[in-house]
């Protein structure tokens, strides 16, 4: 066993010690097996939230109801969480209510992909009831027992078969792809932060052009926030390999595909519930890109949008030109390096030289003063020394 397992031992040991059982479950153990990066781990148990909060003495109750208790153990935080069923359901959400059980089998039952529902025990013995290894020798996406049960449970599991399809390059079981189309529309209860982070995780894995693909074969783009009108603009999306864009660069890329209108943009990415740093981002990408597949950059341009940007929009607009993804970024950089200044407070220019060279009292007058030297410097017509901008200012002045 490696790292982040080894140093889970010992609370596995301490919750074996006590008399009750103790595994790696989840992501992780599928990880392992795949050869992923795996980052931290998560244990399931037999003892209630309550017994494992009595065994170690530092724990953070992260949500009780549903069996998860974090443990602070040797320096590191674990997820824990109690062996249980999810008796009921509603509206295909996670379930109001759980019901803790004492069976490992049991708990691996209710999980979502046969992948997902293999047990390790602290020596490295893998418990396996359904056969999880073997879809991964397979390379296949297929739930624990039937789709329709496992679907209703919770709809979101239908963007995850998406999403690992997206990351892991797996095939879809028949039964389970039939299912996608069948219960798509259940995704619609679903919240829209859990269907972000499954899109997300999806828009950054290295199958993501098949599994947008699937998406609108499987028809559960329409149950995605804003996606419903546009199926046409979707197509347009995955004709393109985006291996290269970085998150915000795919979310630009999405929109301009779907053809977005400008007024919409905005309350698109808000329904999605983008935080604002990241919709201000990708925003300045679309803003740009539209720009850019009418005209070349001009020193205006380049100064305005800034290097990140210039450097966003250029990558995209490579792809959509079947171009080297990085054709021109190092022209561009040097471009971009090579301006005067990059920005406005820059400047060896002050309001109060202006108001002293002209003996004029304060008003717009100051703010067209210093954009007009501002294009100035950037066009080189002047050099950006205070000496220099005013005599400048003062020959135009008198022209
Ligand atoms: N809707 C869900 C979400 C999770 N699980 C189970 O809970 C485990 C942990 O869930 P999560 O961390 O959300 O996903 P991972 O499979 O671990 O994927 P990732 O590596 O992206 O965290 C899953 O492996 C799966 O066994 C499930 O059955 N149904
Ligand atoms: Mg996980």
């Amino acid at each position: 066993m490696k790292e982040p397992f080894l140093s889970a031992i010992p609370l596995l040991t301490k919750i074996e010690d006590e008399g009750y059982e103790a595994y790696f479950v989840g992501g992780s153990v599928r990880d392992v097996l795949l050869g992923r990066e795996i980052d931290d781990v998560d244990i399931a148990t037999s003892a209630t939230p309550q017994e494992i909060q009595a065994i170690f003495p530092k724990t953070i109750d992260v949500g009780v109801e549903h069996g998860t208790i974090v443990v602070l153990y040797g320096g590191r935080t674990y997820e824990v969480t109690t062996f249980r069923t999810e008796s009921e359901y509603e509206d295909c959400r996670r379930p109001s209510e759980v019901q803790f059980i004492r069976s490992l089998r049991e708990d691996l039952k209710r999980r979502d992909f046969t992948m997902n529902a293999i047990a390790m025990d602290r020596t490295g013995q893998l418990i396996d009831p359904f056969y999880g290894r073997q879809a991964i020798e397979n390379k296949v996406i297929q739930t624990v027992g039937k789709a329709e049960e496992r679907f209703s449970e919770d709809a979101l599991r239908m963007m995850r078969a998406v999403r690992f399809f997206s990351q892991l390059n797996f095939g879809i079981e028949t039964t389970t792809g039939e299912a996608l189309i069948q219960y798509a529309h259940l995704l619609k209860h679903i919240s829209t932060e859990r269907k972000l982070i499954e899109f997300e995780k999806l828009l950054a894995g290295k199958n993501r052009r098949n599994a947008l693909e699937m998406l609108h074969a499987t028809g559960l783009y329409t149950y995605l926030p804003g996606m419903a009108p546009y199926s046409e603009g979707l197509t347009r999306m995955y004709k393109y390999d985006t291996a290269n864009l970085i998150i915000e660069e795919m979310w630009a890329f999405l929109i301009y595909q779907l053809r977005i209108n400008e007024s919409e943009i905005n309350s698109f990415l808000k329904a999605w519930k983008l935080p604002i740093k990241k919709i201000k981002k990708v925003i300045q990408i679309v803003k740009w890109l539209k720009i850019r597949v009418k005209m070349d950059w001009t020193v205006d341009f380049l100064y305005e949008a800034g290097m990140e940007t210039i450097l966003s929009t250029e990558k995209i607009y490579n792809l959509l030109h079947n171009q080297e993804i990085n054709y021109r970024i190092d022209d561009l950089y040097q471009q971009y390096e090579a301006l005067p200044i990059k920005q406005r407070s820059e400047l060896n220019v002050t309001g109060n030289d202006l108001q002293l060279w002209f003996q004029k009292k304060q008003g717009p007058w100051i703010k067209e003063k210093l954009e007009r030297v501002e294009k100035a410097v950037i066009h080189r017509k002047v050099s950006n020394h205070n000496q220099s901008i005013r005599e400048w200012l003062i020959a135009c002045n008198q022209n």
